[in-house]
């Protein structure tokens, strides 16, 4: 069976300079992997080893210097396919909530022209409300009318999910999108991410730093370290038996509650400062 998603020996270089002193720098360095119907893949690695790169690459808001990425077998970034076409099927959501949302927007705008802008026909309120329903912002009539300035950090990420959702996308981009919640607020943003892929059928790559939350969410992972995917494989086999150097560094900073083997809840352990 053909995969959903395919990553082709991807790599991105920047650049910068004038043109007689250049300087180029690989964020991505021939990256390839595949992503299933339904599948959690976690991209996991620390901070600048260009796991947002790869994930801009992969929803074509920049693209790849080498390399392809399919969707259902067709190139994301080709010039024969709209961006738009493209977005209906690939959706992210970014780590800094405060950023990508204006604060002068209502939610109901925030949530409504991406609806609009792909076609959605009958009574947009009415949608948006549903939406918000589906995220747990509840009563879903007292947020509708928000400002974005008004709504907490957890709030915000819930109306970029519902603003994704709404779209009706196959696979969802998360990119670490609790690193900026509190402990709680990010697992139950978490939770409501697992529970909407079932809902939805969505496909989901979870990008983050943290060993204990790819643990919680995904089925696979890929270990990124300077550019490259160091080691890939079963979730619970990459930590049951983790094979690159860099993968044990990872695990051995991790805090003790999720590595142990003790049968908890994931949810418990994660509670106990996994995500920290
Ligand atoms: N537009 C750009 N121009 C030049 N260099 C860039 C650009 N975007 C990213 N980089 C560099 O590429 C490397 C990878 O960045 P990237 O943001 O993908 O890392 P990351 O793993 O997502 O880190 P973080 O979690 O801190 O965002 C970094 O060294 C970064 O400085």
């Amino acid at each position: 069976m053909k995969p959903l998603l395919q990553v082709d020996s991807v790599s991105k270089v920047f650049e910068s300079g004038s043109f007689l002193r250049k300087n180029s720098f690989k964020a991505v360095n021939d990256v390839s992997f595949t992503l299933g119907k339904g599948e959690v893949l976690a991209i996991v690695g620390e901070s600048g080893c260009g796991k947002s790169t790869l994930a801009r690459m992969i929803v074509n808001l920049i693209p790849p210097t080498k390399g392809k990425i399919l969707l259902e077998g067709r190139e994301v970034g080709s010039k024969l396919r709209s961006r738009k076409a493209v977005a209906r099927e690939l959706q992210m959501i970014f780590q800094d909530p405060f950023e990508t949302m204006n604060p002068n927007h209502r939610v109901h705008d925030i949530i409504g022209r991406p609806l609009r802008l792909h076609g959605a026909k009958g009574d947009i309120r009415e949608q948006v409300l549903a939406l918000l329903g589906q995220v747990g912002l509840m009563p879903a009539e007292e947020f509708i009318d928000k400002y974005a300035s008004q709504l907490s950090g957890g709030q915000k990420q819930r109306v970029m999910i519902a603003r994704a959702l709404g779209i009706k996308p196959n696979v969802l981009v998360a990119d670490e999108p609790t690193s900026m919640l509190d402990v709680s607020v990010g697992i139950d943003i978490m939770n409501l991410l697992l529970d909407l892929k079932n809902d939805y059928d969505l496909s989901l790559i979870w990008i983050t730093h943290n060993l204990g939350s790819a643990r919680y969410m995904s089925d696979r992972m890929l270990i990124m370290y300077g550019g490259e995917i160091v080691e890939s494989g079963e979730t619970e086999a990459v930590i049951a038996e983790p094979r690159h150097a860099y993968t044990r560094t990872l695990l051995d900073a991790s805090p003790d509650p999720w590595r142990q083997k003790d049968g908890g809840a994931a949810e418990q352990r994660l509670a106990e400062g996994a995500l920290v």
